[in-house]
């Protein structure tokens, strides 16, 4: 596998992982912002439940001053009831359109919770009415506590919805979860304490002592609301330094525990002793219930709290989710960079120099290496490899000098200097050569020497120039006139000799004439443009079985002897 390709599939395999940490991560914290989003309306139901629940308490005390009614104020404290009913009513309809909106909730045991307690009123409501329209003495025991119970028997259905909404603000934030306990604390508190009035609604109004069963419910609630005051502390145990907090929590000790529970240790005493209280159940609210709010006051101080924090998680969950992202956008930018960088400054070269690399041992060396653009490990390769190239064009360039050299040289030292033909240690290479194939498949072969007459007259006449001129222009003259077969060579001095392959004695003979005419009648050119004769005499010899080339040669030799000796520009053959 390529490189580049290696790379690809390495950055693409790398990227798939980061993408799907970075959506992982994306999507955990997409999750905690949604939970928190959820968790302020969450806080909004159970704050209405908690309201309704407490709307529904607070009915209890306009009801039992109802049924404890004297004929001059009956009407004024029916208002007040009627009064007291719509805020309830008010209250749940409020939690129910809420309930209604939310499909899941609609679809939960909550809703039909609601329907229950809200169908449940309407006897509930009525049995008070009935009470309430008696005549003073004919109000019994049975039907005031039956009345008062009937309006009490709700509320352990609200508790169960607030519970439940509880339930779901808990599972959306549970940081809220110790304020939420707190407040579910203070809101029974609340309760207990309205419970423990209206135990006394029904000795109020038949104005006797508190039975046996009275006096065991109050004793129960008092446990309950000392358990719950303590609840409370613990819950709020962190909150109390704070100074909002401490405040309340004293007002309610104030308020309540102290003004509160002193009213009630009264009615206690005279419910036990004489059943003389003094007051109407209307007074009774009037008194005891306004002592109750200190302990709402913490309920909703703790509830403002909570949704105050729930709407800023929900803020910071919300901003921490937009840096998230927006952190894993450039983290994916920056890793495309990187990635990017890499493969520009290093991948990429490395592939072309290694093309580079691979072309300059292949022979090309035309291919163009370029410059590297940063000064870097990458860039000093490239300077590397451009003097690479340039160590081979010069290994290459001096190779073919040497080359050249050495065919010049074979050339030189076979070549006679001044008429270009062959040396005469040229001439017994070939001779040899030649003599060697001859004598083996029995061919003819015959050799001709032949010398200028009077060449050294030439030379002291006309100088050594113009003797020069005419040995280049006897060397030339023979070459035109012999085959290429034959091998023309300078002997020595102004003598030349010829090899004729292939030419039996009589051949050679007629060679060597048609040599000897063509030099006798060509006009030399000499130095200073003169124009001379010369002419020159021939020696022939042909090969015979058991004769060497220096035989033959000498054999030659001794006919051009001869044809010297016999007045010259002739031709002698041996015998
Ligand atoms: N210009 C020139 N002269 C040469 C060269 N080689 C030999 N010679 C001359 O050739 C002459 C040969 O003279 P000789 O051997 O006396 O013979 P010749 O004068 O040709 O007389 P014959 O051969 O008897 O006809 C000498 O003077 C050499 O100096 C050469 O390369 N150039």
């Amino acid at each position: 596998m390529s490189l580049n390709r290696l790379f690809r599939l390495i950055s693409i395999a790398l990227l798939m992982l980061f993408l799907a940490l970075a959506i992982s991560l994306v999507w955990i914290e997409w999750s905690i912002y949604q939970n928190g989003a959820n968790s302020v309306p969450a806080l909004r139901n159970f704050r209405l439940g908690l309201v309704a629940m407490e709307k529904l308490s607070a009915e209890r005390g306009p009801a039992n001053a109802y049924m404890g009614s004297r004929p001059g104020e009956r009407d004024a404290l029916y208002q007040q009831l009627k009064a007291a009913r719509v805020t309830s009513d008010t209250a749940m309809d409020q939690l129910r359109d809420a309930l209604e909106k939310d499909p899941t909730l609609r679809q939960s045991p909550m809703f039909d919770r609601l329907r229950t307690v809200q169908q449940a009123l309407g006897p509930a409501r009525a049995a008070v009415d009935r009470i309430g329209l008696q005549p003073e003495d004919q109000r019994t025991t049975l039907y005031v506590v039956s009345a008062v119970n009937g309006m009490v028997d709700m509320i352990p259905v609200m508790v169960r919805l607030t519970a439940e909404l509880a339930s779901i603000v808990d599972q959306s934030d549970p940081d809220l979860r110790d304020g939420l306990a707190g407040v579910r604390a203070a809101a029974s508190l609340r309760e207990y304490a309205g419970q423990i009035g209206s135990r006394f609604t029904a000795p109020l109004i038949i104005h006797r002592k508190l039975n046996s069963d009275e006096v065991i419910e109050i004793g129960r609630l008092y446990g309950r609301i000392e358990l719950l005051r303590s609840l409370v502390s613990a819950q709020l145990a962190s909150y109390s330094k704070r100074p909002e907090f401490a405040r309340a929590i004293d007002e309610m000790d104030k308020q309540y525990f102290d003004n509160g529970f002193q009213f009630l240790d009264y009615l206690l005493q005279v419910g036990l002793k004489s059943g003389d209280y003094g007051i109407t159940p209307a007074e009774l609210a009037a008194r005891y219930v306004p002592q109750m709010k200190s302990i709402l006051d913490l309920r909703d101080l703790l509830l403002d709290d909570m949704m105050v924090r729930a709407e800023q998680r929900n803020v910071q969950a919300r901003n921490f989710l937009a840096s998230v992202i927006g952190l894993t956008i450039i983290a994916c930018l920056f890793f495309q960079l990187l990635m990017y960088m890499i493969r520009k400054r290093v991948v990429r070269p490395l592939v072309s120099a290694t093309d580079l690399v691979v072309g300059l041992v292949d022979g090309k060396l035309d291919q163009e290496i370029p410059k590297g653009k940063y000064d870097d490990e990458i860039g000093g390769m490239m300077r590397a490899l451009r003097v690479l190239k340039e160590r081979i064009l010069e290994r290459n360039s001096l190779a073919k000098e040497r080359e050249a050299l050495i065919t010049q040289l074979q050339t030189s030292s076979n070549t006679d200097f001044l008429t270009g033909l062959l040396n005469r240690r040229a001439f017994f290479s070939y001779g040899e050569q030649q003599m060697a194939v001859a004598q083996r498949y029995e061919r003819d072969l015959s050799v001709v020497l032949f010398d200028i007459d009077y060449f050294k007259r030439i030379n002291d006449s006309y100088g050594h120039l113009s003797g020069d001129a005419i040995l280049r222009g006897v060397a030339q003259t023979a070459s035109q006139l012999l085959r290429k077969v034959d091998v023309l060579a300078r002997y020595g001095g102004e003598e030349f000799i010829v090899l004729l392959p292939e030419s039996d004695l009589a051949q050679a003979q007629a060679v060597a004439e048609k040599l000897r005419a063509a030099l006798a009648h060509k006009d030399f050119e000499i130095d200073g443009g003169q124009h001379i004769r010369i002419s020159a005499s021939f020696g022939v010899a042909a090969l015979v079985d058991g004769r060497g080339l220096e035989q033959l040669i000498k054999l030659a030799d001794t006919a051009l002897y001869v044809a010297k000796e016999q007045g010259r520009n002739r031709v002698a053959t041996s015998a």
